[in-house]
């Protein structure tokens, strides 16, 4: 397949391109560079730096492109400042999406892959988390996601788009080759602050909240390898060959990690002190996030390969010791 990957230069967008290169499809990357890396894309493939907000722009790569499938990763993902700056978020995440809807539907291309997330599900009233379950996000980055996946919904029957929507629960880790893996600027993540902390090279972690009602007193999430939630994507693609399909995934280990134990990890993986202190709750957090994902896994033969939190740590923690000087800077 060709596939155009929006936000392809990003942390998730990137590992998929890498797999699906070894899959055999021909990826192409847009991306506008504000958060993804050149870098994080290799020389050979076909890169557009453009923003999903230049009409005219995804119009033209569409145009020559006109790829089988497009996945679309390209979106701001820091929850903590989708509550101080909501506006950003619908016009990066909402606006963006339909601007390349648009523009794919009128090229006649129709099958398109999601990136969703666990935030939709807000506050869950069961846990772990089914697709089933009433989606009522706590925070406009969840919001935002639910918007498009509710678009996605009433487009599809009108117009043959057919998609699938991941809910990522925490991606995590990096590439076992080391060659590429998270780094986000600003960082937001617990991982790589943790291992930057342990490293010397970021201030001392925040442990934002121990009075969750939660076994150590902090939040709980699902933390699932990079890697595995590329390879979902490339197994949803006989899916999509179906005009009109709709299908929702959730893509977590089902395994519950604390950020206490994420600490000890890293500890134990670097064999260094992660130096943390205690703060107060982050907004828009919620105590508990781990999912079921059973779906996945008899409709799409879809087993994470990394089911606990240290390997999952060993390799962001490889990526952390290779990644060349300055990378993230700009
Ligand atoms: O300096 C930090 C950073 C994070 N945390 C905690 O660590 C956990 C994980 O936080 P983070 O790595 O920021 O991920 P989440 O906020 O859980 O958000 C992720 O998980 C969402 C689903 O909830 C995804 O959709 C988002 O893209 C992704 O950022 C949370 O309990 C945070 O409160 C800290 O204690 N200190």
């Amino acid at each position: 397949m060709k596939v155009l990957v929006a936000g392809g230069a990003g942390y998730i967008g990137s590992h998929c391109v890498k797999q699906l290169l070894a899959a055999g499809h021909e990826p192409v990357v847009l991306d506008n560079l504000v958060y993804g890396h050149r870098a994080a894309v290799a020389p050979a493939i076909r890169f557009h730096e453009v923003n999903l907000g230049d009409k005219a722009a995804i119009d033209r790569v569409l145009a020559a492109e006109r790829p089988d499938v497009v996945m679309h990763f390209a979106a701001f993902a820091y929850v903590g400042e989708s509550v101080t700056d909501p506006l950003k978020y619908y016009h990066n995440n909402v606006a963006a999406t339909l601007n390349l809807l648009d523009s794919m539907l009128r090229h006649g291309v129709r099958k398109f892959v999601f990136s969703s997330t666990c935030a939709t599900y807000g506050i869950p009233d069961r846990m772990p988390i089914t697709e089933a379950l009433l989606q009522r996000p706590i925070n406009p980055y969840g919001q935002t996601k639910l918007d498009v996946e509710n678009m996605l919904k009433s487009l599809a029957p009108a117009t043959g788009l057919s998609f699938a929507a991941f809910r990522y629960f925490n991606a995590a880790g990096a590439a076992e080759d080391g060659s590429i893996g998270e780094d986000h600027t600003p960082e937001s993540h617990l991982i790589p602050l943790a291992i930057g902390a342990a490293q010397g090279l970021r201030p001392e972690l925040q442990i934002f909240g121990n009075d969750y009602p939660t076994p150590d007193g902090t939040c709980l999430r699902d933390y699932v390898h990079v890697d595995d939630l590329s390879r979902a994507h490339i197994a949803a693609f006989p899916l999509l060959e179906t005009a009109g399909a709709q299908h929702f995934y959730n893509l977590g280990t089902g395994t519950p990690t604390s950020v206490l134990e994420v600490i000890q990890a890293v500890e134990k993986v670097s064999g260094l002190k992660v130096p943390a202190k205690f703060a107060p709750r982050r907004a828009g957090d919620p105590p508990a996030l781990y999912a079921d994902a059973t779906k996945a896994r008899t409709e799409l033969g879809w087993t994470p390969r990394f089911q606990t939190i240290q390997p999952i740590v060993e390799t962001a923690w490889r990526w952390h010791q290779a990644k060349p000087k300055g990378y993230g800077d700009r």
